[in-house]
């Protein structure tokens, strides 16, 4: 500032100046390429301190389906729906700090699970869309993201909107994220005989807010929600023949469908003859999971946060309210799984994959991960207002790439 603007900063607290509220507001554009829908998030930051965390002040959230990789033979059409949710940032963002605000798209599994032309096919048409934009492109603004990157970044998040960053004692929180594609676990492990019984490549080191974390973090492609689906199915990474039918004891016995997944087409349908409910239906989930996972002993006495699917089937099913979530035990999805298959008729409405979803869920945890049946899951779509998504973690990343922050 001049000496001129100066003047009444001793008549204000420091945040309460005017000018300095003015001067440390900025904004961040993360944009979440999922395998199941595109996000926008439009991040608005008061940084009052150099000795503070940034603070979040709002968030501007919209988001669009299906996600990217439905677009694999028609790029442009995929970068057009990124350009409509990039409209909502020119609205949001004062036009003087346009240049100030830094704008990534960061994909995830759906594109990881494209062949390496289509994806990046899609990518240079939204690098071309963000050129176009007032805002600053930083270099790497558009790509797929490390899966590892993934979980750790929603730890940040996570941790950050709880308080767990900021000060002495920290007590973090592992994360559960469960989306279409792929599946990630993150916690900061607290005994040295976890470090021991881990394979390296599921520990990562990670600065953030002058703190270094050794963080457990691992993302399983392929084991995301959708991807469970077609696996049980024995449809995944399959050449679907046309008329080729998928069943499974899971399914409602007379139902005969279809459904578009990455941009393949799959048809699928209950046993007609054969079994049907909870029991058959483990059994066959059971394969998808078994010896497939790591499992950290510390994990099975500590409770962790939940989100995405996790937070959407336990609210489909009333285990939770659909706005402020709750807090469960992984046995209440087994229960529920239970009550869904051997009653599927009465949920088959709603979802024909309810019975296979929640069985898949609760599979996940007790065989995959090995949790206990009384570990606690936190299911939780906001803290403070802001979605709990790997997106914050991301934007306070590139911020502090770009200098901007802390
Ligand atoms: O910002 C968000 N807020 C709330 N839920 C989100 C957000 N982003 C993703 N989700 C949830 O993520 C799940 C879909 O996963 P996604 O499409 O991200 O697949 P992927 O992570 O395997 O690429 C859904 O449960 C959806 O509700
Ligand atoms: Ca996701």
């Amino acid at each position: 500032h001049s000496n001129r603007e100066m003047w009444f900063q001793d008549f204000f607290p420091p945040n309460m100046c005017p000018i300095n509220a003015k001067a440390n507001t900025f904004y961040g554009i993360m944009f979440d390429a999922g395998s199941t829908g595109t996000r926008i998030h439009i991040y608005t930051f008061v940084q009052k301190s150099p000795e503070n965390l940034p603070e979040v002040e709002g968030e501007i959230f919209e988001s669009v389906k299906p996600g990217l990789s439905a677009y694999a033979d028609q790029p442009e059409k995929g970068a057009e729906t990124v350009k409509a949710l990039l409209d909502m940032a020119v609205d949001a963002v004062p036009p003087h700090l346009w240049k100030k605000t830094p704008v990534v798209l960061k994909a995830t599994a759906g594109l990881r699970l494209l062949s390496e032309e289509k994806a990046q096919a899609l990518l240079s048409e939204v690098k071309e869309v963000f050129e176009e934009s007032p805002f600053l492109v930083p270099e790497d603004s558009v790509g797929i993201m490390d899966g590892s990157h993934e979980g750790i970044l929603a730890w940040i998040t996570v941790n950050f909107l709880t308080g767990q960053l900021s000060g002495q004692n920290q007590q973090t929180v592992g994360i559960l994220d469960l989306g279409g594609a792929s599946t990630q676990i993150t916690f900061l492990p607290r005994f040295e005989e976890t470090l021991k019984e881990t394979p390296e490549d599921f520990l990562t080191s990670f600065e953030m807010f002058n703190s270094t974390y050794k963080l457990y973090t691992h993302s399983y492609l392929g084991f995301g929600l959708k991807a469970a689906r077609l696996a049980t199915l024995g449809a995944l990474n399959m050449e679907v023949v046309d008329g080729q039918m998928f069943r499974s004891s899971c399914l409602p016995k007379q139902l005969e469908a279809e459904w578009h997944f990455g941009g393949v087409k799959y048809q699928y349908g209950g046993n007609k003859e054969g079994e049907t409910g909870f029991k058959p239906c483990y059994l066959e989930v059971l394969k998808v999971v078994k010896g497939k996972l790591h499992q950290p002993d510390e994990i099975r006495r500590s409770s962790f946060y939940a989100f995405s699917y996790y937070y959407d089937r336990a609210a489909d099913t009333n285990l939770i309210d659909y706005e402020r979530g709750g807090v469960l035990e992984v046995r209440n999805f087994e229960r529920k799984a239970k009550e869904v298959c051997d009653n599927m008729e009465r949920y088959s409405s709603a979802s024909p994959f309810l019975c296979m979803d929640l069985t898949y869920i609760t599979a996940l945890l007790k065989e995959g991960f090995g949790f206990r049946d009384n570990t606690v899951l936190k299911l939780t779509k906001k803290v403070n207002n802001i979605e709990t998504s790997w997106t914050l973690g991301a934007t306070f990343y590139l911020l502090q790439s770009l200098g901007m922050t802390y």
